[in-house]
């Protein structure tokens, strides 16, 4: 589906309230756990909001023969690849290789963090500006289309020597809270090995060199997000996360057995099946640019209910910050194809996303004449 017509069936991108000055924090925050009625700023527009009952038809890709390098497995993982990322991007993968004890782990521990009380949370809540830390419905800053989420975010510098991740939660959340680092340092190492392996399986399907990919994103930074949908009487007027395309390169995101993922291909939304020994892969904005536009960055949401709390674990993947994001010759050569997108970095696309807008379905087509006129990039 063109982006012109999804965008006429899809808000306008809306800015955000001047990022300069976030509003007297007392005002902005909501205890979604303990909220009856559905306050206006969470209420969204008629077109959010359709409902679906049509599932997607991802492929559910066993990684095992891939990683073993058998030769039929491989042509047939790289296949589903291919057809998935040219059509919509996303796909789940079973024999990931992260123990499901792992997962299940890290889930407990998160539970731990959102039933705390809400003072406490905000102790550690995101600052202006920052990845990291605890945000209620983001109210600090957007004042409408609020989602009906809580978050906490932090960052993962793979090659991790220093444990950044348990300092991190130990200076965030107190010593209480360093068995939850230590769990969440060794989850996100096992989402960035795993996240080097489908780089070499999209290199492989896209027909570059297979160690492309991964070199490019062997010493990244990435951000692990922890989402928490409480239960929400007017489930219908709200969305747990609005409909987005990732500005990160690629996510790796596993939903509890409730559900509630949705893409957005052939014109209607699609829940995603909840499998809890697959881990969901989508493709990113900044991905798309790495190909120069081959696989599809898609639309998806998150919808919340009135019965049940929902958790997912989403690891973004991205790049070093200064790293220029471009496609590889042999991608370019092969085909005689001219560039999509002009050069970037991830610094000047995350600046954009936490500092001037509200990453939804036009953040890139919104991104390049920001990073123009504001001569950020190539100083
Ligand atoms: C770089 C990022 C910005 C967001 C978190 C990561 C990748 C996904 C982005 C996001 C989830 C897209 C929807 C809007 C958003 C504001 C959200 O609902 O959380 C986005 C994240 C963010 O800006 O914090
Ligand atoms: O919670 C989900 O299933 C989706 C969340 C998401 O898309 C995101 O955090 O980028
Ligand atoms: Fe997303």
């Amino acid at each position: 589906m063109s982006l012109s017509v999804l965008m006429e069936s899809t808000p306008s991108p809306i800015l955000l309230r001047p990022s300069i000055e976030p509003r007297d924090e007392t005002s902005i925050h909501f205890d979604l756990q303990k909220q009856s009625a559905l306050p206006t700023e969470f209420v969204w527009p008629r077109g959010d909001l359709v409902h679906t009952q049509d599932e997607l038809n991802e492929p559910l890709i066993d990684l095992q023969g891939f990683v073993k390098g058998d030769v039929e497995a491989t042509a047939h993982a790289v296949e589903l690849v291919r057809t998935a990322c040219s059509n919509h991007g996303f796909f789940q993968v079973t024999n990931h290789g992260v123990d499901s004890k792992l997962i299940r782990d890290a889930y407990r521990e998160i539970d731990a963090v959102f039933k705390l009380p809400l003072n406490k949370k905000l102790s550690f809540k995101r600052k202006p500006g920052g990845v990291s830390g605890y945000s209620a419905a983001h109210a600090d800053r957007y004042s409408s289309k609020l989602p009906w989420k809580e978050t906490f975010s932090f960052g993962y510098r793979g090659l991790d020597s220093d444990a950044s991740v348990v300092r991190y939660f130990r200076s965030a959340l107190g010593e209480d809270f360093e068995h939850t680092g230590w769990i969440y340092q060794k989850y996100c190492e096992s989402m960035r090995e795993l996240s080097l392996v489908i780089f070499e399986l999209l290199a492989v399907s896209l027909g570059i060199d297979r160690f492309h990919y991964r070199e490019f994103f062997e010493d990244g930074n990435s951000i692990m997000r922890c989402n928490y949908y409480p239960p929400c009487n007017n489930s219908g007027l709200t969305l747990g996360t609005g409909p987005h395309s990732d500005p990160t390169s690629l996510t790796i995101l596993h939903q509890d057995e409730v559900g509630g993922l949705e893409v957005f291909t052939n014109n209607k939304w699609h829940a995603v099946r909840p499998r809890q020994d697959a881990l969901v892969i989508n493709l990113g904005d900044t991905f798309m640019a790495l190909c120069n536009g081959r696989y599809k960055s898609c639309l998806h949401r998150a919808v919340v209910n009135r019965e049940r709390e929902r958790r997912s674990l989403v690891y973004f993947v991205c790049p070093k910050e200064d790293k220029v994001v471009r496609p590889p010759q042999d991608l370019m050569y092969r085909s005689g194809e001219t560039r999509e997108y002009p050069d970037f970095t991830w610094s000047d696309l995350l600046e954009f996303t936490q500092n001037h807008y509200r990453a939804d379905v036009a953040t890139l087509q919104s991104f390049f004449p920001w990073l123009q006129s504001s001569n950020q990039g190539f100083k």
